[in-house]
Formats: structure tokens, C-alpha cells, sequence
């Protein structure tokens, strides 16, 4: 998707501090006056020690999971050793040693691909979508072609894989060469945070930016909301065309890399069917996904560039990497159980989404699980101090809670993962990342929107009192 904005930068960013707590926009009827009483101690931890520790930790952590798999077989308590028998500093660097530099062959295959995904992202035909206005009043324009790319994309793969078969060229190299994957990917992300870092500060693309005025967490969050790069955005590159579409390209490398191994095994083909359906949802839902928090509220750093190029095809795919080595038989009763059970989740997840959509779409003139929805009509300002006005829903998925539809999120992600069964814990770490994930992002967006939409909000919560699960949380 392309974007374009209808504004330019007035202000250096540099001179704009912004603060991180209050996420720029403003309730019309009342003040929440909750980041005024976040203690100074916690935003030390927030803005400061968390991003230190995530900076230093995850980029090791990845490198650590390949390990895993590939030295310890699967086995965190055999990888722990390495750690009990040495120091973590020397422990790290043993297992940084046994990853190779990346070959000639990877770099290609990256700088390859990243041409290729930003040629489509400018060829392709797409509609004209709309994102939600920005708390500076601009409106991000793009083109939604990321459907057809994944399409496109999933065809070459294939057609590729078959036609190069017989001479002996299998995309399982890439599995073979994972560890220098992880490495070349490591290093580019770092540099290429440090470039968006610079580039915020030096030349922003829109006036959504901005220095928090630390700079680790500039490093971390980063400063702009929409950047662009030759008229290239950059998140919905990062994220969606590098981020999703490498995690349903290395599901179907490890595929074929278990064929290769063991013929066909029906728990990776469980696994990964279920993985590749909810891909091609997500990028169905492309122009839906545009104003969800990733896009609206967080900014171009670490956080989700990294966590796009890096920690997504390391450990959304981990499972099925895992699989590889550890093919089960699973039957056809199970195997169709999860499957059913993980299609009917990601249904759910979808309806939610749907009807969060269409309820703004249609200006409440619409019918939720066939009524008349309950809505709320919310109004919030703008930094430029315009007023304008959402619609909450309180009715259909949004009425059973105010985050229900992560709970099947969750549910698919263990339907992929179970067939893995219970020998490891480590085909369990994603979903385990994805838990603490989700909790922190529902905390993140009621703070977000109960300063948006202040007392609106607060209506909304007294309607719908479970954040996530019904009468438990
Ligand atoms: N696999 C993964 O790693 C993850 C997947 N996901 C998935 O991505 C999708 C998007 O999730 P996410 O971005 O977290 O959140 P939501 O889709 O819940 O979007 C949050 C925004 O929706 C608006 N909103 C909140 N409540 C209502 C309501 N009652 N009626 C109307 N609008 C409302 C608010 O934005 P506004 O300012 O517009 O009012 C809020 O900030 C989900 O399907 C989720 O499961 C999410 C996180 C991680
Ligand atoms: C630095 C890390 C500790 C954390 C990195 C987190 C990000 C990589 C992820 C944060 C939110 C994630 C996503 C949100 C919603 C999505 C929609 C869904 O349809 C597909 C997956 C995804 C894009 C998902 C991808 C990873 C995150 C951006």
C-alpha cells in the first residue's frame, strides 16, 4: 500500500518533544488525567529500562531459539546447560559462534526480495483506501494491492519450487541457512532502525513525528508515524509485505523441507495449513489492519521494525521450524479437530474485526448478529483542536468484551502449535509471547482510548466491564 499524506512537516521534530503517555489525542468531555498520575518511576521504566532491556536482549533471544532447535533438539533445559556450564556472556557468545555469516546467497535472496516486494507494492492495481486522521489531522492515502501480492507471491513460490525441482535447487536451502538468515536480518534491522532514527530527526515525512526526548526511546519507538522513504511507506512495507508474507514463505520452506526429510507428515501440514489460512486473512483484512494500534498509534522504530524483520519469522514460525525435526503422527480425528477448531477461531477473529468495520462504515445504519447494534457516538479533538467524532460499538463481539477477539487469536495459535504435542516447551514459546503480548496491548489501548474518548469511553466500559474474558478479566 502506498501513502501519501495532506500534510507537510511545519516543525523540525527535533523541536517537538511529544509525550509519550498521552498518545496525542484529546477527549472532548473530560480528562482522564491518567498520565498525570503516572509516577515519574514508571516512566523511567517504560521509557528507559524496558526498551534497554528489549534492545539488548531480544535481538540474542532469536539467535538463542535457532540454536535451540538446531543443537539442543528442541530442548530449553539442554540449552540452559550451555549457560549453567559457562558465564551468559561467554554462554552467548559460544552460541553466537556456531551461527555462520550470512553467504552471498542470502544477502541476494534479501536484496532480491525486498526489490521485488516494493516493485509490486507500486505495480500491482489496487483500490484507494482512507486511514483513520491522525491525531496531527492528516489523512494517509494507500493503494490495496497486498491480497494480490501475497497471491502473486505464494504462486511464484510454488511455481518456482517445481520448476527448479529437478535440477536439484529447493527453497530448503533457506532452512539449512536459517542461522545466517537470522544474522544478516539482525544486522540490517539494527541499521535500518538507526537509519529511520536519523532520518525523523533530519527529515520527517509528515508532521506525526516527533522526539520524545530520550534517545533510547526514539531508538526504540521511533519518531515518526508514517514514514516514507521515496515514496515508499515504510510500516506497511516493514510489517506487511516483509513481516507477514517472509512468515507464510518460511512455513511453506520448512514444509518442503520435511517432504524432502520424512514424505508427507500430517502434523507440519496441520500446522501450516492453519498458519497459511490465517495469512491470507490478514492480508485480505490489509486495508482493516490500517486502523488497528500498529498503524494509528505506534511509530516506526525497533519495536515494530525490528519485531517485523526479525522476531516474527523467527518466532511466529518457530513451531513449524520445529517440526522439521520433530515430525508426529497425528491421525485424521485430531488433525481435523484442530483444524476445525482453528477455523472456526480465526472466524471469529475475523466477524469481530468485520463488525468493528462495518459499524463505521455504515454510520451505525446497519444490523449486528441481525439487531439493531448499541452504539456509542464518541467525540475526541485533534492536537489542531478540530472535534470529530467514532462510533464505539457495544453490541455483537463487542458487547461479550472490550478485546474478545483475541481470545480466538490466541485459540489458533495453540491449534497450530499442539501439533507439536507436549515433548518441548519451546513449540509453546509463541504462543507464550503472543499471551503476554495481548494483555499489554489491551492495557495500552483502554489507556489509549480512555484518553481519546474520555467519558465516552468510560460509558463503554461501564456497558462492557471485562477487558478480555467474560467475568474474569
Ligand atoms: N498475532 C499477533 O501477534 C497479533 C494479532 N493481533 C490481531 O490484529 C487485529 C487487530 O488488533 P488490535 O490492533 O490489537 O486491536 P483492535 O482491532 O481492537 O483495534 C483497537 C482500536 O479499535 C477501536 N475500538 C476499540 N473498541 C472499539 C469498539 N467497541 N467499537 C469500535 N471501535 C473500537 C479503537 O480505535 P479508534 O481510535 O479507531 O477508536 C482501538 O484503539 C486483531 O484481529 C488481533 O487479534 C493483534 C495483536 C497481535
Ligand atoms: C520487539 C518485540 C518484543 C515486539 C514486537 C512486536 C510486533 C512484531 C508485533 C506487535 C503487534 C503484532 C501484530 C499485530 C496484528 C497483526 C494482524 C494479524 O492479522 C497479522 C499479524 C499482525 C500484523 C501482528 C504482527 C506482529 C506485531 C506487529
Amino acid at each position: 500500500m502506498e501513502l501519501q499524506v495532506n500534510d507537510k512537516p511545519r516543525l523540525r521534530t527535533n523541536e517537538k518533544k511529544y509525550d509519550v503517555c498521552t498518545f496525542e489525542f484529546k477527549a472532548v468531555t473530560c480528562s482522564s488525567g491518567v498520565s498525570s498520575s503516572i509516577s515519574q518511576k514508571t516512566d523511567v521504566i517504560n521509557q528507559i529500562v524496558m526498551p534497554l532491556v528489549l534492545l539488548m536482549t531480544m535481538p540474542n533471544f532469536v539467535i538463542v531459539l535457532w540454536y535451540t532447535v538446531i543443537h539442543c533438539n528442541g530442548s530449553y533445559l539442554k540449552m540452559l546447560s550451555v549457560f549453567t556450564e559457562k558465564s551468559v556472556f561467554s554462554g552467548m557468545s559460544y552460541i553466537w559462534s556456531m551461527a555462520r555469516s550470512p553467504s552471498p546467497v542470502i544477502i541476494w535472496s534479501l536484496v532480491l526480495y525486498g526489490v521485488y516486494a516494493l516493485a509490486m507494492m507500486k505495480l500491482l492495481p489496487g483500490q484507494i483506501v482512507f486511514g483513520p486522521v491522525t491525531p496531527k489531522g492528516n489523512v494517509p492515502v494507500y493503494k490495496d494491492n497486498g491480497f494480490l501480492f501475497f497471491v502473486l507471491t505464494m504462486i511464484l513460490f510454488w511455481t518456482l519450487t517445481l520448476l527448479l525441482r529437478p535440477f536439484g535447487i529447493s527453497p530448503s536451502m533457506y532452512y539449512d541457512k536459517f542461522d545466517e538468515m537470522i544474522v544478516a536480518l539482525n544486522v540490517c534491522s539494527l541499521l535500518f532502525c538507526f537509519a529511520l532514527y536519523l532520518k525523523g530527526k533530519l527529515a520527517p515525512s509528515t508532521t506525526d513525528s516527533g522526539s520524545s526526548g530520550n534517545i533510547i526511546f526514539d531508538y526504540y519507538w521511533g519518531m515518526e508515524l508514517y514514514p516514507r522513504i521515496f515514496g515508499f511507506d515504510v510500516k506497511v512495507f516493514i510489517i506487511c509485505r516483509f513481516g507477514l508474507m517472509i512468515w507464510a514463505l518460511m512455513v511453506c520452506i520448512y514444509a518442503v523441507k520435511s517432504y524432502e526429510l520424512h514424505g508427507f507428515v500430517d502434523s507440519i501440514f496441520v500446522s501450516a495449513l492453519l498458519q497459511i489460512v490465517y495469512l491470507t486473512r490478514s492480508f485480505w483484512w490489509e486495508a482493516g489492519y490500517l486502523a488497528t494500534t500498529d498503524i494509528i498509534v505506534d511509530r516506526a522504530g525497533f519495536y515494530l521494525c525490528w519485531g517485523c524483520m526479525v522476531y516474527v519469522p523467527v518466532l511466529y514460525t518457530l513451531v513449524t521450524f520445529y517440526l522439521v525435526t520433530h515430525p508426529e503422527h497425528l491421525g485424521l480425528p485430531v488433525s481435523a479437530v484442530l483444524i476445525l477448531a482453528g477455523l472456526l477461531s480465526l472466524y471469529i477473529n475475523y466477524e469481530a474485526d468485520l463488525q468493528k468495520q462495518k459499524v463505521r462504515k455504515t454510520n451505525g445504519e446497519c444490523l449486528i448478529w441481525g439487531q439493531k447494534p448499541h452504539i456509542i457516538r464518541a467525540k475526541y479533538q485533534l492536537e489542531t483542536g478540530e472535534t470529530k467524532e467514532n462510533i464505539l460499538l457495544a453490541s455483537g463481539w463487542w458487547a461479550v468484551s472490550r478485546h474478545l477477539h483475541y481470545i480466538p487469536e490466541v485459540i489458533i495459535t495453540l491449534m497450530w502449535s499442539f501439533p507439536a504435542r507436549f515433548e518441548n516447551l519451546l513449540p509453546y514459546s509463541h504462543i507464550f509471547f503472543l499471551l503476554i503480548l495481548l494483555i499489554h496491548r489491551s492495557f495500552r489501548d483502554d489507556l489509549k482510548c480512555r484518553q481519546k474518548y474520555g467519558t465516552y469511553w468510560r460509558q463503554y466500559c461501564e456497558k462492557v466491564r471485562y477487558r478480555i474474558v467474560p467475568h474474569l478479566f
